[in-house]
């Protein structure tokens, strides 16, 4: 079998000296979208930062297509959670896409035909062509979001880590993205997705990753009906009606 895009092995993160993620071993291959969730604080995001090597960790080891977290960064696309991006700066959406690209192109330097192609068909494939030339400040919160995805495809990523990616979108664009992350699957990339939207994960991934600090449970949505499961990891109130909602089965547990 070959190399997953992803490997983490028993992960230890430690933040303003508390324990952040401990003992998380998990792994994304190509053609997988895999689900990472948790309730707040769990540490996805960090997890997700420690992929990027932006996050110092205590031990264990990550693999990005088989290379350091540094090494292998130019083959991964994050996209960060929408706050976190400074929309008033003044530039174009096709400026924002193409920053995608900096790794490729190199910082200073014009961007070139091949970068411009594939700003281009990353915008296309979020439906935002039409839209290149518009200053980011003026979006919307879901047209930002597809330019973040834009930008992270600019890349033409072998692994892309979206960090909750549907968060304050309607459903119409909430489809967009997820048959957008479905198709990426099925063209052989590897994604891994923090989601609070829990039916949409199960309805959605391939595989789940549970976290709560460390990996709670792990497998395809059909293995993961345990309503025990859930309430380790989120805390749900046994018996709650919200296990019914997400399907899971057996909610009358107590
Ligand atoms: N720079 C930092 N310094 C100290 N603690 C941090 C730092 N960044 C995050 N933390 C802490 O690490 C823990 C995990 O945070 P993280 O953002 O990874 O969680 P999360 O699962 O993504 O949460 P959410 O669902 O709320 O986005 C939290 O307790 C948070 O307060």
């Amino acid at each position: 079998m070959s190399e997953p895009e992803l490997r983490v092995e028993d992960l230890a993160v430690e933040l303003g000296g508390r324990e952040v993620l401990r003992e998380v071993t998990l792994e994304v291959s190509g053609g997988e979208l895999v689900g990472l969730i948790g309730p707040n604080g769990a540490g996805k995001t960090t997890l997700l930062r420690s992929t990027l090597g932006l996050v110092r960790v205590r031990s264990g080891t990550i693999r990005v297509s088989g290379r350091t977290p540094n090494l292998g960064r130019r083959s991964v696309g994050y996209v960060p959670q929408r706050h976190e991006f400074a929309w008033d700066f003044p530039i174009s959406v096709e400026d924002v896409v193409l920053s995608g690209r900096v790794g490729v192109i190199g910082w200073g330097r014009r961007p070139g035909v091949e970068d411009f192609r594939a700003a281009r068909d990353a915008l296309e494939r979020v439906q935002m062509h039409h839209l290149r030339a518009r200053p980011v400040g003026q979006l919307s919160g879901g047209q930002r979001q597809r330019v973040l995805v834009a930008r992270a495809l600019a890349l033409r990523p072998r692994l892309l880590l979206l960090d909750e990616p549907f968060t304050g979108l309607d459903i119409p664009t909430q489809e967009l993205l997820m048959d957008l992350f479905t198709s990426l699957a099925g063209e052989g990339r590897a994604l891994l997705m923090t989601t609070h939207d829990l039916a949409g994960a199960l309805v959605s991934c391939d595989r789940l990753y549970l976290v709560n600090r460390s990996v709670v449970a792990a497998g395809r949505p059909e293995d993961l009906t345990d309503p025990r499961i859930w309430i380790d990891a989120f805390g749900f109130r046994p018996g709650s009606p919200l296990l019914t909602t997400i399907g899971v089965t057996g909610a009358d547990v107590r």
